[in-house]
């Protein structure tokens, strides 16, 4: 699989990379989970910012990511807004998605853009292309937060993620079965065997998904989001317990 290097982490490369989310309202409480992350032995923040009070406001927006880069030190930083359609808190117009996007890779701080595929629809390859002019790279993502699509159907949307020019392609997918997870492996697996071109995160949500959230390693997912106290999707597992298993379930070199 080839590697992403962001600020020196290799993504892609050995040990899935951990996420933390953030889920807050306010700027003074978003800032004030972003110092208590920066020091806790994780490789990337989400700051899910569909979630914050003053999202529409560029000012804001703009003020509040100059914090957030500011505490996270060297800790990477991925800028969500996850629309109501995908499981979001707040729906967004095609604009007003697009408009958000600029202001953040304006900003200078964020080091990865989560794109949705959908929402983005024909305009995803100018987005992809605007976030790379500005030096941010791109985690397109797709959600289904009510059922497992077939494998072939979730291989081919993140293929499509690739051809679209994202830098990560992202599934997250709901299990209502035990051959929906494994559905949701073997796409997992189809990718890095076959479409090595780009890391890829994939996700089987709730309790009976949650071993994908650990295999990565062996299946050929590159990240991993866990929780530390507020979880921004169901079956995230404690950060603490996260980095235990996944150091148990280490390849070796
Ligand atoms: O896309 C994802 C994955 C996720 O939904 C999960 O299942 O861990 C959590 C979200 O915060 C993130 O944006």
């Amino acid at each position: 699989m080839p590697c992403v290097t962001i600020r020196g982490c290799r993504i892609g490369e050995g040990r899935p990379k951990t996420i933390l989310p953030i889920v807050e309202k306010t700027e003074a409480e978003i800032l004030a989970r972003g110092a208590a992350f920066a020091s806790l032995p994780v490789d990337c923040v989400e700051w899910r910012a569909d979630w914050f009070d003053a999202s529409a406001d560029p000012d804001a927006v703009a003020h509040c990511l100059t914090g957030l880069r500011q505490a996270l030190g060297e800790k990477l930083l991925l800028v969500t807004y996850r629309t109501k359609a995908e499981g979001g808190e707040k729906a967004l117009s095609p604009i007003g998605y697009t408009e958000f996007c600029g202001w953040v890779c304006a900003s200078g701080c964020a080091d990865l853009l989560d794109l949705e595929l959908f929402p983005a629809g024909e305009t995803l390859p100018d987005l992809i292309k605007m976030a790379h002019q500005q030096g941010v790279r791109v985690v397109c993502s797709s959600h289904d937060f009510n059922k497992t699509p077939s494998q072939a159907e979730m291989v081919a949307r993140l293929v499509q993620m690739q051809a679209a020019g994202a830098d990560i392609a992202k599934l997250a997918v709901m299990p209502h079965s035990r051959a929906d997870l494994l559905a949701l492996l073997a796409a997992t697996a189809e990718m890095a065997d076959l479409h090595p071109e780009t890391p890829v995160i994939t996700i089987s949500m709730g309790a009976l998904g949650a071993v994908s959230r650990v295999c990565g390693e062996a299946m050929g997912s590159a990240m991993t989001f866990a929780c530390a106290g507020k979880s921004s999707a169901p079956g995230q597992i404690e950060l603490e317990e996260m980095n235990h298993i996944l150091d148990a379930l280490a390849l070796p070199l």
